[in-house]
């Protein structure tokens, strides 16, 4: 899209939320374009703004949901659960509703009180979801490449907003010139806007119970998703100095702090892992890294007590039968153990790796039993069951790190490089957080393995004093 184009879009949602009764605009903040780095349209402040003040409001009447289109009058069964269940058709959720309702705003066109804004809703993205085989193989062994989801989302479109519209052509008169292809591809447009864009309404109730939540973006079943236009106007950190508090009748966006002039205002969208950040917004940044998270498949665990405690599998086979399937986990995430942002959206301290999940320990542990009474009788002394379950993860981690084909000083170098497309600058900064959160977990063990090697031998008497026993 041109300057002038994007320019004069940015200039029409302006005007449009300004005119929205109950909406304010702070007079020092602007919204600028940000495309060079990548980020769109974002919120700058023109002039030092002090903490606390309100840099904008938006009236919920202005909020494009499922409760404020009109599609709600006009299509009530699908709004109605239990109607929905009764009539054999499929159960729509609040995501494939709100994406019917962005699709019947969308097809209105100018006639649609929200064109404005959805002008300056994205056309393209950068998530995963729209990454070629090539790109997507950069993630390497990264969970996020099975996280994608396209094939379930393209049949949800099928089951339950395809139907709608097809047999609703008076209420989404121009979808007519759509073939079934291109209504997936608006549908995927639109749900991948919602991904990244919408806000989740709790209802009052739940609010007051739970004040600390609410600003978060979440997406769950119950929740009622909205899309909310000047507040996902914002870009977002890990530091963050804005906040969005959710009024009755309005929202308001206000500082957490003093906001420099010049400093971009920042929304937060929640502790995500890049790889979380890459796979709902498609992009990634250096404070994120600190959430980042690793997935270690229980496979490679009992492997690694296998090769360690030199089990065939047929051992190991006779060792599972002493274990309940049903309740093994499949996967354990590792994370490092970091604190909340402070209440004026700033980060202190570091993250660092700390613990390994007592799940695993205890999933471990069980395995480790089952071995001894399906196969070794002999019993272990304490420490020593320690070191071998430390040794064991550490084998396990060294073949977690091996299943990534380029080290951490490879993927080091590509990113400094200045050639580098921005999809795999993405997928190398998640691959390589993932290959530096196994490192340091591994570090973390080796120093439990040398710490009780150290105490054993300061609690070993020496040769001498055994002597003189
Ligand atoms: C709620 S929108 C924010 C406004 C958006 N920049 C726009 O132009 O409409 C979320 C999207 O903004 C972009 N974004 C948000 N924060 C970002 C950041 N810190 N760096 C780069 N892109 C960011 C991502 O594309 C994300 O999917």
């Amino acid at each position: 899209m041109s300057a002038t184009d994007f320019d004069s879009k940015t200039k029409a949602f302006l005007e449009w939320f300004k005119a929205l009764p109950g909406s304010t605009f702070h007079e020092h903040i602007e919204i600028t374009d940000f495309r060079e780095r990548n980020a769109g349209r974002g919120i700058v402040a023109l002039q030092d703004i002090p903490a606390e003040s309100v840099l904008f409001t938006v009236p919920r009447s202005s909020i494009l949901s499922s409760e404020t289109s009109e599609l709600k009058e006009k299509l009530p069964e699908i709004f109605q659960e239990t109607a929905m269940e009764v009539d054999d058709k499929p159960q729509q959720d609040p995501w494939s509703t709100l994406i019917i309702v962005m699709m019947y705003e969308y097809f209105k066109g100018s006639e649609s009180k929200w064109k404005p804004y959805i002008d300056v809703l994205p056309s393209s993205f950068e998530t995963p979801m729209f990454w070629s085989d090539a790109e997507l193989d950069e993630l390497q062994a990264s969970a996020t490449r099975s996280k994608v989801g396209k094939a379930s989302a393209e049949e949800m479109f099928q089951d339950k907003v395809l139907p709608v519209i097809r047999a609703n052509q008076h209420l989404f008169p121009t979808s007519q010139t759509y073939n079934d292809d291109d209504l997936i591809q608006l549908a995927h447009r639109m749900g991948s806007t919602i991904m990244s864009y919408s806000f989740d309404f709790q209802n009052e109730d739940e609010e007051d119970e739970d004040e600390t939540e609410e600003w978060v973006e979440e997406r769950e079943a119950k929740s009622t998703m909205g899309m909310v236009p000047m507040a996902d106007i914002l870009n977002a950190d890990a530091e963050y100095n804005a906040h969005v508090n959710y009024g009755d009748d309005a929202l308001t966006v206000t500082a957490l702090r003093t906001i420099k002039a010049g400093e971009e205002i920042f929304n937060y969208y929640g502790p995500h892992p890049n790889s979380e950040l890459l796979r709902r917004y498609g992009y990634v940044t250096p404070k994120h890294s600190r959430y980042d998270v690793v997935e270690l498949p229980w496979t490679l665990v009992e492997e690694s007590v296998a090769a360690s405690l030199g089990l065939s599998s047929e051992q190991l086979d006779k060792a599972r039968e002493y274990l309940d399937s049903d309740e093994l986990e499949e996967t354990f995430v590792l994370e490092r153990e970091t604190e909340e942002p402070n209440p004026d959206g700033t980060l202190t301290g570091s993250a660092r790796f700390s613990e390994i999940p007592e799940d695993l320990r205890d999933q471990l542990k069980s395995l480790l039993k089952a071995v001894r009474k399906a196969i070794l009788s002999s019993v272990v002394d304490k420490r020593k069951r320690d070191e071998i379950q430390h040794n064991i993860l550490i084998r396990a981690l060294d073949a977690l790190a091996s299943r990534y084909p380029t080290s951490i000083s490879e993927d080091e170098r590509i990113l400094s490089g200045s050639d580098i497309s921005e999809r795999r600058r993405a997928a190398v900064t998640v691959r390589l957080g993932e290959k530096r959160l196994i490192q340091e977990a591994k570090n973390y063990l080796l120093g439990l393995v040398s710490d009780a090697a150290g105490a054993d031998e300061s609690s070993a008497p020496t040769k001498k004093a055994r002597r003189s026993d």
